[in-house]
């Protein structure tokens, strides 16, 4: 047996002592001294698909990004399985948290292999070659998210909803406890959304995910989490939620909310015609 393979097997005992909810105390975030959020309190429970909304610059991305440790937060704190997340060594962070951040990097020359493969490093020693179990995964992943025979495909030569794609491969082949999903399904075509929400409900992973689709946020999410100027401004299950007089008061559209007739969700149809 490996040594990835042991630690593999640490990652299962973990998961199954509930190492995976997420608590988000009293959190702000600062750019340059500005606050852009404040005094947010979430909870992400074990397996729980917790989602995020709100309109633009309400703190979405700045909350996610204090998860994925991109940010430090200016105060307050996270904590994976109530521990604080920035005390994390950055190798088992990378191994217990994946994301789809917003902020892309420059890893444009390389192969989707060779950007999946990459979801496998924290798992990796230096110059350690990929085995059999990361093989698997990576090709796992790149099937999952309907990308399995384009691995040779230059990431730069894909599409926008591709290059989403294999950069949600490349989280899953993280094989993480805690999945963080700035808008992943920005770019995607409606039935590439279905399947990928599909994917996420499957895994049954603790997950953190912003939408501005509100009727995806309401067939896919556990809990809802409406942020407002940077601040929380309702927390509970999407039917508690997603009101009328809310979409009103902090999206400022005219919408009814009915129950979709194929799957029971709460269904929001917009006036597309006039805002409030
Ligand atoms: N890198 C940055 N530097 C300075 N200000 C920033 C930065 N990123 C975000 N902000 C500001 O922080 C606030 C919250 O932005 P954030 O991106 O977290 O919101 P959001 O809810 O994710 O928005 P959107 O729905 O438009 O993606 C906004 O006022 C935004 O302008």
């Amino acid at each position: 047996m490996t040594g990835n393979a042991g630690r593999k097997t640490g990652d299962e005992e973990r998961r199954a002592a509930g190492a995976a909810r997420i608590d988000i105390e009293n959190l702000q975030v600062a750019y340059a001294g500005r606050n852009v959020v404040a005094g947010v309190h979430l909870v992400a429970a074990e397996g729980e698909i917790a989602g995020l909304v709100g309109p633009n610059g309400s703190g979405k991305s700045s909350v996610l990004r204090t998860v994925y440790r991109y940010l430090r937060p200016a105060a307050g704190r996270v904590l994976l399985a109530g521990a604080d997340i920035r005390a994390l060594a950055p190798g088992r962070a990378a191994r217990q948290v994946a994301a789809l951040p917003q902020e892309r990097g420059s890893d444009f020359e390389l192969t989707v292999r060779e950007v999946v493969t990459m979801g496998r490093t924290p798992y990796k020693r230096a110059f350690a070659r990929e085995d059999r179990h990361d093989r698997d995964l990576v090709a796992r992943s790149l099937a999952a998210v309907g990308m399995a025979g384009q691995e040779a495909r230059r990431f730069s030569a894909l599409s926008g909803g591709e290059r989403q794609r294999a950069l949600l491969a490349r989280a899953f082949a993280q094989d993480p406890d805690v999945l963080v999903l700035d808008e992943p399904t920005n770019h995607l075509d409606v039935r590439h959304q279905v399947e990928l929400l599909g994917l996420l409900r499957a895994q049954g992973r603790t997950t953190l995910i912003s939408l501005h689709d509100l009727n995806a946020a309401a067939s896919l999410c556990d809990r809802l989490h409406v942020l407002n100027a940077g601040r929380v401004v309702a927390s509970g299950t999407p039917r508690e939620v997603l009101t009328a007089e809310l979409l009103a008061e902090v999206f400022g559209v005219r919408a009814a909310v009915t129950e979709h007739p194929l799957t029971g969700d709460p269904l929001i149809a917009f006036d597309h015609r006039h805002s409030l």
